[in-house]
C-alpha cells in the first residue's frame, strides 16, 4: 500500500480491515491447529519457527518448522527444516495443499484388510527346498495372498507390531507390493535392540541369515540399481530409491557395526556401495560370498545356505571384510609387496652398485628414490651422473632420460660416447694420451645412445615446469621403459610460484611431485642443485644446506650427495673426486660417508682411487 493509500483510508475504515484480518486469522489458527500446528503466538507476517507435528524435532526437539502467516491473514505455509519432509500451505477460504509425501502416499493396512492367508503346502515345500524352517517362517510371519488365480508369497513388513506393508513374490518370481505404503526394511523390529546388524537384499536371504543363527538381519525393501550412481546422494526428500534407508534412521543410527551381505553380482556390489555411502562406510563391512567353482562365488546367502549349510553361512558373515575406504589401508593390503621384498622377486632390492667398489657400502641406487646431487659449480656433478648411468646401463641394462637444460645436444653426446667407448671424441689437447674411437666406433656407440637415453628438451624459449618435464618422463617410461631421469640443474626449470607461495612451500611440492613420479614409475631420480653462493669459499666442499633454495631438498630426498674435486696440487692428486655421501634414508641402499674416485680427463670415465685422503668440508655438520 502506498503513503496515498494509507492517507486516504479513514479511520473506520482502518478499523474494520483490522477485523477483517483478525476474523481470517481465527478461523486460519484453527485450521492450523487441525495440521497440529500451534500458531497461537506466531505473528503474521513473519517467519516462526515452532516443533514440528511430523517429526517432533527429532531427538534434540529443535523448533525446525518454519511457519509463515500472510499479513493479510489469508493463508500460511509451513515446511520442516529437517529431513521428514513436512510441508504445506492452508487458505482461509480453501482447502489445505498438504505437500507432505507421506500423508499422501500412507496407507494404513491390516492382515485381514489385504486378505493375508496362512502358508499352503506348496509354500512351505518352495521354503523347505530353500532350507528355510517352518518356524522361521512363523517368527518372521510369511504368509500368503491370493491374486488372481495365482498364490503369492506374502513378506509382511512390521514395524512395532503394525503392520506397514507388504510384498508378494510369486512362486515364478514375480513381485508385487502393497501400493502407497511406507517404505521400511524387511525385519525393522529384529535390528532394534541390536549394535551390529546384517544387511541382505531379499526377504528370502534375511530368513536364510535365521537359519544360520542371526536374527539381527534386515532385507532392502527395493532392488539393487544397475551401477553405482556417479552424482552426490541426493537429500532425504529426493532419494526416492533408498526411501526405506532413511524411514529407518531412528533405527539405523544406533547401530555401530553394518554387514552388507547383499548379492555378489555387479548390481548387488553397487547396492553395498549404495548403502555404505548412505551409512557410513567407516561402521560398514562387506561379505564375499565363498567359492562355488573353481572361477565362481555363491551369489547370495541363501544360495549358500542351501549349497553349504547354515555353519558355512555364518562363516561367512563373520569374516565379513572391513568396507574399503579410498585412501585407508590394513597393512595385508601389502602383503604381496612385502613377500616379494623378502624373497627378492623383483630385483634391485639392495639397490644396484654404480659401478664403484669404493662407493658401494655408502650408496646404491634402489628404483623410486629420489637422489639429491650437489657441488660447487664444475666440480663434476653431471660428469660423474653421466658416468653412473652408463656403468648402470653396462651392468642392468637400464636405459633413462636427461632433462640436462645446460647441455649442449652433441657435447653431451661426446661425454656419453667416451664413456662408453672409453675412448677420446677428439684427439685434442684433453685425449692426447689415448687413441681417439674410429668412425666404426662413433657408428656402434650412436646406436647404444639412441637405445640407452632420451632427451627432455623445451623447444621453446620459456624454461620447462617440472610437470611438463614429469608429464615427458612419464611417456619415457611408458614408452621406453626408462628406470632413470636426470634433471640437470634444477635452476633451470621454470619456478614460477603463485602470489602467496613461499620458496619453501613451492620447493616441498616439488619435490612431492618428483617423488610421486618416481615411486609410482620405480624410476630413480637424480636431481641437480646448485649450492649459494659461498662466501669466502676456502676450496671445501659444501654441505648439503648450503643448497641453493631450500632446506627442503635434504629433508625430502632419500639420497643425498656431494661431488667435490680436489683442485689443489699440494692437497693431493688433482683427478682426485669426492663422493660424499651425506644422506641416506634407505639403510639397505648405503650409509653416510665418502668414497673416492680418480677422474680420467681424456675418457670422462672414473675409477676407484687406490687412496683415501681426508679432505676437510666446509661447516662440517653431524646433522648429514
Ligand atoms: N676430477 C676432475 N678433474 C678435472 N676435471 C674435471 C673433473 N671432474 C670434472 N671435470 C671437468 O669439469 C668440467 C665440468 O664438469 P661438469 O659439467 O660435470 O661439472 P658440474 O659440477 O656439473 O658443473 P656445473 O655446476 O657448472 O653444472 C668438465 O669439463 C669435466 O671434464
Amino acid at each position: 500500500m502506498s503513503n496515498n493509500e494509507s492517507t486516504n483510508v479513514g479511520p473506520e475504515e482502518d478499523e474494520a480491515g483490522k477485523r477483517a484480518v483478525l476474523s481470517k486469522l481465527v478461523s486460519l489458527m484453527r485450521k492450523l491447529a487441525e495440521q497440529g500446528i500451534d500458531a497461537q503466538s506466531c505473528p503474521p507476517g513473519q517467519r516462526s519457527g515452532l516443533i514440528c507435528p511430523t517429526c517432533e524435532g527429532g531427538d534434540s526437539g529443535e523448533k525446525n518448522l518454519t511457519l509463515y502467516i500472510y499479513p493479510d491473514g489469508s493463508s500460511a505455509k509451513w515446511s520442516c527444516r529437517r529431513k521428514c519432509g513436512l510441508k504445506g500451505v492452508v487458505q482461509v477460504d480453501g482447502k489445505l495443499v498438504s505437500k507432505d509425501p507421506i500423508e499422501k502416499v500412507e496407507r494404513k493396512i491390516t492382515v485381514e484388510g489385504i486378505k493375508l492367508e496362512p502358508l499352503c503346502d506348496e509354500i512351505q515345500d518352495f521354503f523347505a527346498a530353500r532350507a528355510i524352517s517352518v518356524k522361521t517362517l512363523e517368527r518372521n510371519r510369511v504368509m500368503q495372498k491370493r491374486i488372481g488365480d495365482e498364490i503369492m508369497i506374502a513378506f509382511a513388513y512390521w514395524q512395532r507390531g503394525e503392520l506397514v506393508s507388504c510384498k508378494y513374490r510369486s512362486l515364478t518370481k514375480k513381485f508385487v507390493q502393497e501400493r502407497n505404503t511406507r517404505k521400511i526394511l524387511y525385519g525393522l523390529d529384529d535390528i532394534e535392540k541390536t549394535s551390529e546388524i546384517i544387511i541382505v537384499e531379499g526377504e528370502i536371504d534375511k530368513l536364510a541369515m535365521e537359519e544360520a543363527g542371526f536374527l539381527n538381519c534386515v532385507s532392502v525393501a527395493d532392488g539393487a540399481p544397475v551401477t553405482v550412481s556417479s552424482k552426490e546422494i541426493p537429500s532425504e526428500d529426493k532419494d526416492t530409491a533408498f526411501k526405506y534407508i532413511w524411514n529407518c534412521n531412528d533405527y539405523l543410527k544406533k547401530v555401530s557395526r553394518i554387514v552388507l551381505a547383499t548379492d555378489g553380482d555387479g548390481p548387488g556390489q553397487a547396492l553395498a556401495e549404495e548403502l555404505a555411502r548412505r551409512l557410513g562406510k567407516e561402521r560398514c563391512w562387506l561379505v564375499k560370498w565363498p567359492k562355488k567353482s573353481e572361477d565362481e562365488h555363491f551369489k547370495d546367502a541363501n544360495e549358500v545356505l542351501m549349497s553349504k549349510g547354515p555353519h558355512l553361512l555364518k562363516e561367512a558373515i563373520l569374516n565379513a571384510e572391513p568396507y574399503p575406504i579410498q585412501g585407508l589401508f590394513p597393512f595385508k593390503d601389502f602383503f604381496d609387496e612385502i613377500d616379494a621384498y623378502y624373497h627378492r622377486t623383483h630385483g634391485h632390492e639392495y639397490g644396484v652398485s654404480t659401478g664403484w667398489k669404493n662407493l658401494d657400502n655408502f650408496y646404491s641406487v634402489v628404483p623410486g628414490e629420489l637422489t639429491v646431487v650437489t657441488g660447487i659449480p664444475n666440480s663434476g656433478k653431471s660428469e660423474w651422473i653421466d658416468a653412473m648411468l652408463c656403468n648402470l646401463n653396462h651392468s642392468v641394462g637400464w636405459k633413462f632420460a636427461f632433462c640436462s637444460m645446460e647441455n649442449k645436444v652433441r657435447d653431451h653426446g661426446r661425454k656419453l660416447l667416451e664413456k662408453h667407448v672409453k675412448k677420446p671424441f677428439f684427439d685434442a689437447d684433453y685425449g692426447r694420451t689415448v687413441q681417439r674411437m674410429s668412425a666404426e666406433e662413433l657408428d656402434e656407440g650412436k646406436q647404444w645412445l639412441n637405445d640407452t637415453f632420451y632427451l627432455i628438451r623445451c623447444e621453446m624459449d620459456s624454461l620447462p615446469s617440472i610437470e611438463w618435464v614429469l608429464e615427458r618422463a612419464k611417456a619415457a617410461v611408458l614408452r621406453y621403459g626408462i628406470r632413470g631421469l636426470v634433471i640437470d640443474p634444477y635452476n633451470e626449470l621454470d619456478h614460477q610460484r603463485t602470489p602467496r607461495q613461499t620458496e619453501t612451500e613451492y620447493v616441498s611440492q616439488m619435490l612431492t611431485k618428483i617423488k610421486r613420479f618416481s615411486q609410482h614409475h620405480s624410476c630413480h631420480v637424480w636431481f641437480v642443485a646448485h649450492p649459494k653462493q659461498l662466501q669466502h669459499w676456502d676450496g671445501s666442499a659444501p654441505n648439503l644446506y648450503d643448497i641453493s633454495g631450500s632446506a627442503h631438498f635434504i629433508n625430502k630426498c632419500d639420497n643425498g650427495i656431494i661431488v667435490h674435486r680436489n683442485r689443489d696440487a699440494k692437497a693431493g692428486p688433482l683427478d682426485l673426486v669426492q663422493i660424499g655421501v651425506r644422506k641416506v634414508r634407505n639403510k639397505v641402499a648405503g650409509q653416510i660417508g665418502d668414497a673416492y674416485l680418480c677422474y680420467d680427463r681424456a675418457t670422462g670415465l672414473y675409477s676407484d682411487s687406490p687412496v683415501t685422503p681426508e679432505i676437510p668440508e666446509r661447516r662440517p655438520s653431524n646433522r648429514y
